[in-house]
């Protein structure tokens, strides 16, 4: 994968990033988390620009709010699925949309992510042929949705959630995943997940 991850205007994209906002924010009170401000700004915007810098193509997967989080970016198509499934139904909807050979996940709710996040995944890559994903781990905690994926293992993806599959970590065992103890604060993947209040 080499180590070019920045911004180009080539016409097949090398890295599509999806950031996942498609939550049903239990723990915010049900709250539209992406949407939630933090520093002046909705929470998901923050993430948009730290990942728009490290891939090719951005897209974001919401249920709610389209026409808010339009104003952001460009939307994936909303679950397939009904009645929140999870991230996977998120991915599982945009995944004939993100044409790169990688792609790169992101939560909503996690403004201060790594800027090499997208690097170090993808040296991971590179030294594990034989996996599909290679996520973040820091401070011993693992982050499966800061992840970067091999294209190809989207298509196990209906039948992993018509399985009743639902836990990234369960998909991943399936499809073989490294973690990738990041080089930098674990304060970097605090999320939001209680709102920003
Ligand atoms: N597209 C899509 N994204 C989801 C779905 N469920 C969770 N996500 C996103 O995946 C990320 C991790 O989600 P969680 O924090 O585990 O779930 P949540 O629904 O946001 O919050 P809780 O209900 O409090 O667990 C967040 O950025 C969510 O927006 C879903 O059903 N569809």
């Amino acid at each position: 994968m080499g180590e070019s991850h920045s911004n180009t205007s080539a016409a097949t994209p090398t890295v599509s990033a999806l950031i996942l906002a498609g939550g049903a924010g239990r723990r915010a009170g049900g709250q539209d988390k992406g949407l939630l401000p933090w520093r002046g700004r909705p929470l998901v915007a923050w993430v948009y620009e730290r990942i728009a810098a490290q891939s090719d193509e951005v897209l974001i997967s919401c249920n709610r709010n389209r026409e808010a989080y339009a104003r952001i970016g460009c939307l994936a198509p909303a679950d397939l699925r009904e009645g929140f499934q999870g991230p996977l139904a998120g991915l599982e909807a945009a995944r004939n949309e993100l044409g790169g050979e990688f792609i790169l996940l992101a939560p909503c709710d996690m403004p201060d992510l790594p800027v090499d996040l997208a690097s170090a995944l993808g040296q991971a890559l590179d030294t594990h042929p034989e996996v599909q994903a290679a996520y973040a781990s820091a401070g011993g905690d693992n982050h499966y949705l800061c992840a970067l994926l091999r294209r190809n293992c989207l298509a196990t993806l209906p039948s992993f959630l018509d399985a009743g599959g639902r836990a990234v970590r369960h998909w991943y065992a399936q499809i073989g995943a490294v973690s990738v103890a990041m080089d930098t604060q674990a304060s970097q993947f605090t999320n939001l997940n209680h709102g920003t209040q």
